[in-house]
This record gives C-alpha cells, sequence and structure tokens, in this order.
C-alpha cells in the first residue's frame, strides 16, 4: 500500500482574473475550489494511476469535510485524524502570472499528533509512506522525524516532499526519493543558481547525505535526476499551461508509481515528468490519459559523469 502523509491540507481556491489592482474591488473571471495539500495531490494522481492509495493527515471542519467527501468520492481510502480546527484555505491568484497565498493551517494539540504517531506503528515492509508538504506551526519541530522514525521501525519505504531542515534532517535516513524545485534545492543549500550545472553538485549531495534518488524539477525547463553515480536530465512536453498547483505533487506521484511497480527508475523519472506536466496542462490534476498521451514525448539523457 502507498500511504500519503498530509500534515497540513487545504482547499486549494483557484481564481482567474485578468490582473489585480491592489486596494480596488476586483471581480473574478472563474473560481474553482479543488482539495489540495500535498499528499493529498499524490493519493488522487496515484489512484489516476490506478494505484492503492491511503491518505492519512490532519484534517478539521467544514474545509476538511469537503476534502474527504471529494476524496472518497474518487474511491479513495482515507484514514485522517480529526483535528478541531477548520483545514485552511490556499489561494491561488491566477492574473498572467501565478501568485499562491497558503495559510499557516489549524493548531493541532498533542493528542492529535500522537494519534498520527500511533498509526504509523501498524505499517509493514511492504508499504511506502510519502511525507509531504508543510506542518502546522503548532507541531514539534521534529515531528517529522517521529513519523521517519516509526517508518524505519517498520522496514517501509518513505518519499519526503518538503523544505528546509525538516528536509535536511530526513536525508539521514535514506529516503527513496527527495523532489526539491530549483528554488527549494537554493534554500536548503543557502546559495543560488545562475545555471543547471550549478545545481548538479547539490543534487549529488543530497544522495551524499543518503537520500536514494533525487529529482530537482524546474517547471517548464525540464529536471534532474540523480541515482548512484548517475545524473540525467529531462525535457518536458509541450502543451499550454493552465494550472500548475499540484504538478510537483504528480511527478512524485508518476515517480513512485512507476518505480514501486517496476523499479526502473529511468522509467520512473520519465513517468514523473510527463505526469507533473500533464497536470500543468490541466485545470485539475491528470488524468491517467493525460499522462500517457505524454510519456513518450519526454526525452532523457545522461550527462557525463564529471560534471
Ligand atoms: N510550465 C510547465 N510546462 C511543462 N511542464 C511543467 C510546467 N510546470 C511544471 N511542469 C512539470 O511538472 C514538474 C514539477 O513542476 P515544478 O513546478 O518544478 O514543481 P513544484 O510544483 O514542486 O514547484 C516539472 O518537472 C515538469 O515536468
Ligand atoms: O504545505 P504547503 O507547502 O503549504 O503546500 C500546500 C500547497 O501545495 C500544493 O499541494 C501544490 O503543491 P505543488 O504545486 O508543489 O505540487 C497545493 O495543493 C497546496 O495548496
Amino acid at each position: 500500500m502507498i500511504y500519503t502523509v498530509t500534515l497540513n491540507p487545504s482547499i486549494d481556491y483557484i481564481v482567474q482574473l485578468k490582473s489585480v489592482a491592489l486596494g480596488e474591488i476586483n471581480r473574478m473571471d472563474s473560481d474553482l475550489k479543488l482539495p489540495g495539500g500535498k499528499g493529498i495531490n499524490v493519493s488522487r494522481v496515484l489512484n489516476q494511476l490506478g494505484q492503492k492509495t491511503t491518505t492519512l493527515g490532519l484534517i478539521g471542519g467544514f474545509t476538511g469535510h469537503f476534502i474527504e467527501e471529494w476524496l472518497i468520492k474518487e474511491g479513495i481510502q482515507t484514514d485522517f485524524i480529526p483535528v478541531k480546527e477548520d483545514t485552511r484555505i490556499n489561494i491561488k491568484l491566477k492574473a498572467g502570472v501565478e501568485t499562491e497565498i497558503n495559510g499557516l493551517g489549524p493548531a493541532v494539540t498533542s493528542e492529535e499528533a500522537e494519534q498520527l504517531l500511533a498509526q504509523l506503528t501498524h505499517l509493514t515492509s511492504e508499504d511506502v509512506v510519502i511525507l509531504s508538504g508543510s506542518k502546522p506551526p503548532s507541531l514539534p519541530q521534529d515531528y517529522y522525524m517521529q513519523m521517519i522514525q516509526f517508518i524505519k521501525q517498520s522496514g517501509a519505504e518513505f518519499v519526503i516532499d518538503t523544505t528546509g531542515d525538516d528536509l535536511m534532517q530526513a536525508l539521514s535516513a535514506e529516503p527513496l526519493l527527495v523532489k526539491p524545485n530549483h528554488h527549494e534545492l537554493a534554500d536548503l543549500f543557502q546559495v543560488t543558481f545562475q545555471s543547471i550545472d550549478e545545481m548538479i553538485p547539490y543534487g549529488k549531495e543530497l544522495l551524499k547525505r543518503g537520500a536514494k534518488h533525487a529529482l530537482i524539477s524546474m517547471a517548464g525547463d525540464g529536471a534532474l535526476f540523480f541515482h548512484g553515480e548517475d545524473v540525467y536530465t529531462s525535457t518536458v512536453p509541450t502543451g499550454t499551461v493552465k494550472n500548475s498547483v499540484g504538478a510537483g505533487d504528480s511527478m512524485i506521484a508518476g515517480f513512485t508509481a512507476t518505480y514501486t511497480t517496476t523499479k526502473n527508475s529511468l522509467k520512473a523519472f520519465q513517468m514523473g515528468v510527463a505526469t507533473g506536466s500533464a497536470t500543468a496542462f490541466s485545470d485539475d490534476l491528470a488524468t491517467k490519459n493525460q499522462i500517457m498521451q505524454l510519456v513518450d514525448e519526454v526525452e532523457i539523457t545522461k550527462l557525463s559523469s564529471n560534471i
């Protein structure tokens, strides 16, 4: 079973308008409310790809109810821990450029946090757990590491898609995959990148510190992939970008679905890129059909090993 853990789910409120005038009344051209939060997006795409998945995490209030109902309608198994406060609403403003305003998330009590940890004691070595996204500020600083300890004790594999110290600390626990985008990679090592070549030593460093595979996504500019001694780059398919919210989560779903079934890292990389792009080219997350139409467009190239 592939479990996803979303500590901080969201309703993504996607608002389209031609331009925004700050300090004025603006009228939307259209809007859309979608279930969001990184692990939830991963599960929705895994489900599209025919993989069995269960969504874990912390969810609350009318917003949480909206998300859970949506997932159940799609046939996704949910096992959330209810929290007293409302799950957040994240605003995704599409007015020429995409601007995101993400909430902090609800207060979580220590009992609620403990209940989620207790669920992880039931994992087996056959499971894969995908830990994704920010954590509500009321959770302990080391909460990701607490979860990872339980996962490791069970022998399950884990993927982690978060940022900063939480990501850095998780590396030594040997995640199956990490996927910072190039901005997150720069923040992680407190550097700036002028070119793709400059990212390569830092991608290799993710593996040196313990990750088994590392993807560096660069939105419409392709992606880098690190495994063993090898570094690969990929093209992205061409298409019209409609809504890139969830593209990174989709990439993780595409990679994990293919890797767990084939153990072929390069096929998983190719599928990850296609799945991310298929979501960028859709209003909601990608469907299986949309993904499969793009796979053959993704070209993978091995970079020379002395870079
Ligand atoms: N504008 C785009 N055009 C084509 N593919 C895209 C675009 N934006 C995202 N993608 C696809 O989704 C993947 C992840 O996107 P990215 O924006 O880098 O992740 P994140 O959402 O985590 O920041 C990319 O590697 C690419 O395959
Ligand atoms: O937990 P965070 O870091 O605030 O991110 C949550 C947001 O990220 C998303 O999961 C989208 O993530 P990606 O675009 O990186 O795939 C949204 O659904 C959600 O609003």
